[in-house]
């Protein structure tokens, strides 16, 4: 369930628009999912970069020619420094390799990497541009030109400054529904041991504002990002006691959390739970704190003792009810904990889904999964009884640069919900920046923002950037299909080859062994059969490689991607685009969990 206004839906078009419109329309929720259980479509080879809008005269085009000028090349200095002192935010960035390399924020406004941008991407390019005219007709004089430098570094300060004051309203706000500080954290060495997966960077979407990369940003090889215990974390009593007081308040009518996604499961907020919170705040939280400092170093997160929980749900699924899922997402933390609180032989199916891995990851009672909350996950659909877990939304106390991310997303999301287009489209762009321009939910919503004023190339060339970000998600073919149906193109039938997170690291190479079945299941097509090629990379011994403080060299689980079978369009989505096309709803924008409460 999302919160905040929702977008007035728009009047039925000839051809159907993208937009909001999924939690109202029964096909369109069957179509999510099916897009949901559907496996990723598999595409061989490159697709070319969407050309961008020239800026007519502005933005970041014009920067780098003024920049190579004598004036220009002392303005833009300026300016990369402006960009990146504004998004710190006193943290320490303690990113070594930052000092010879660009910020994420510099580098964006120094190199586009595809083409000229739009007008729009720089949401204080009238700043920017007043103030090198300026340095430009002045001979670089700074005494004549400081009130406009001024205005442009305040105008970037104000966005990055929001994102901080809403981070210091997350960690004030969290004693206020209950959720108390560590006061003492258990010894590491009474934590289950642990098991780490090394994932494919990319599919964090944070570019090298990556926290979990801040050793070496601008780096491509895979990242530890998802951990799973070989123990239980909680006990069977702990687990227990969970389940009967959700239970008892779903059975007193008690209301659910107020998240998002909640209408394909049901979501309790532990604040409402007072014997779990209790336990959570004096026995849980401290032990799960424990576990993500050893699986993620504080160097990534943070002292494991300032961690603090953003949120923490109950979440029910019910086959009977047809509550079975939750739809793939990112959530709005730092690190996300999820620990299966009932008997794995009480449900078939379910399970986290891991969108970088092709599999969803079953875990037994009491065991925990931890993962970098960016990574795009679902709680994969149960096919019988009930599955139970406890989830818990992490942030630290100290705000990460590469949360600047997902607060400006958050930011645009809230936006775009409440009809305030130019604030979206700012707080999306800023969001691009930052992020290098590596997550495609960016360029999706700003394509689906961009189809609903019907500026149809414009979609198009955000949807395939999208897609050649990520060719994992069917909304973006949904919404690609009927961008080009509207532009009068004719259906891909031969689609555009991208490539994938997975397809790219399969150089590396290694071929691992199969995790058991158990542990593992492979995401399923529409009718049932096992994914042609799974994207798991093997575990590594993560006990080993934390002691030593190494991350081991990845080894890959499965066919190597290269191989599988490529799936056109049509094959995906339906035997005839015509009649999918006047079947399918285009897709809402993607909704992390946790951002909306
Ligand atoms: O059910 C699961 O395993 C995942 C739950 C989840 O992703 C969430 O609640 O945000
Ligand atoms: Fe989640």
């Amino acid at each position: 369930m999302g919160m905040g206004k929702k977008k007035a839906a728009a009047p039925a078009p000839p051809a159907p628009p993208p937009g909001p419109r999924f939690q109202n329309n029964t096909a369109a929720r069957q179509a999510a999912a099916q897009q949901h259980a559907a496996p990723p479509a598999t595409y061989g080879s490159q697709a070319a970069p969407p050309m961008m809008q020239p800026s007519g005269g502005g933005g970041m085009g014009m920067m780098g020619t003024m920049a190579s000028s004598m004036a220009g090349s002392m303005a833009g200095s300026m300016i990369g420094h402006s960009l990146s002192g504004m998004m710190s935010g006193g943290a320490p960035a303690a990113q070594p390799a930052a000092a010879q390399q660009p910020t994420p924020a510099q580098a964006w406004a120094q190199s586009p990497q595809y083409g000229a941008p739009p007008s729009t991407v720089d949401p204080c390019m009238m700043q920017h541009k007043e103030f090198m005219m300026c340095m430009s007709s002045t001979g670089d004089n700074l005494d004549q030109c400081r009130h406009l430098f001024d205005a442009f570094k305040s105008c970037n300060l104000q966005n990055g400054k929001r994102n901080l004051a809403a981070h210091a309203r997350d960690v004030s706000q969290s004693p206020q529904l209950g959720y108390t500080r560590i006061k003492l954290l258990p010894p590491v060495a009474e934590l289950p041991p642990v098991t780490g997966y090394e994932v494919d960077r990319r599919a964090t979407g944070m570019g090298s504002a990556c926290p979990f990369a801040a050793h070496d940003p601008h780096g491509t090889s895979p990242l530890p990002l998802l951990f799973q215990t070989e123990a239980p974390l909680f006990s069977e009593q702990e687990c227990q006691a969970i389940i009967d007081e959700g239970t008892a308040h779903i059975r007193g009518g008690g209301a659910g959390s107020g998240f998002t996604l909640a209408d394909t499961n049901r979501n309790l907020a532990v604040a409402s739970l007072p014997l779990t919170l209790a336990w959570l705040n004096n026995v849980g939280m401290p032990r799960v704190a424990a576990l993500a400092g050893k699986c993620f170093g504080e160097w990534a997160i943070g002292p494991a003792k300032d961690l603090l929980i953003y949120r923490a749900l109950v979440v029910q699924y019910e086959y009977a009810a047809g509550l079975t899922h939750q739809k793939v997402h990112r959530d709005g933390a730092l690190v996300t904990c999820v620990v299966p609180l009932n008997d794995m032989s009480e449900y078939t199916g379910g399970g986290t889904y891991m969108e970088s891995l092709g599999s969803a990851v079953v875990l037994p009672r009491g065991h925990a999964l931890m993962q970098a909350s960016a990574l795009r996950h679902a709680g994969h659909a149960i096919e019988s009884g009930q599955r139970w877990v406890l989830v818990l939304f992490i942030i630290a106390e100290q705000m990460k640069y590469g949360e600047h991310v997902r607060y400006f997303k958050a930011r645009a999301q809230r936006a775009a919900d409440e009809g305030d287009d130019e604030t979206e489209l700012r707080c999306l762009v800023l969001a691009r920046a930052l992020c290098d321009d590596q997550d495609h939910e960016l360029l999706y919503d700003q394509a689906v923002a961009a189809h609903e004023r019907h500026e149809l190339p414009q979609a198009l060339a955000l949807y395939e950037r999208a897609r050649a970000l990520e060719w994992r998600d069917p909304r973006v073919h949904t919404n690609l299909a009927v961008v080009r149906q509207q532009l009068g193109m004719a259906p891909e039938t031969a689609p555009a080859m991208v490539p994938g997170h997975a397809a790219a690291s399969s150089a590396s190479g290694h071929v691992a062994p199969t995790r058991s079945a158990q542990t593992m299941r492979s995401e399923t097509t529409r009718d049932g059969a096992p994914e042609a090629a799974t994207r798991g990379l093997a575990p590594l011994e993560r006990q080993a490689a934390l002691k030593n403080g190494l991350h081991g060299e990845s080894t890959r689980d499965g066919a190597p991607d290269a191989a599988a079978p490529l799936q056109c369009l049509e094959e995906r989505l339906g035997p005839t685009s015509g009649t999918l096309l006047g079947t399918l709803e285009a897709g809402a924008r993607p909704r992390a969990h946790g951002l909306y409460l």
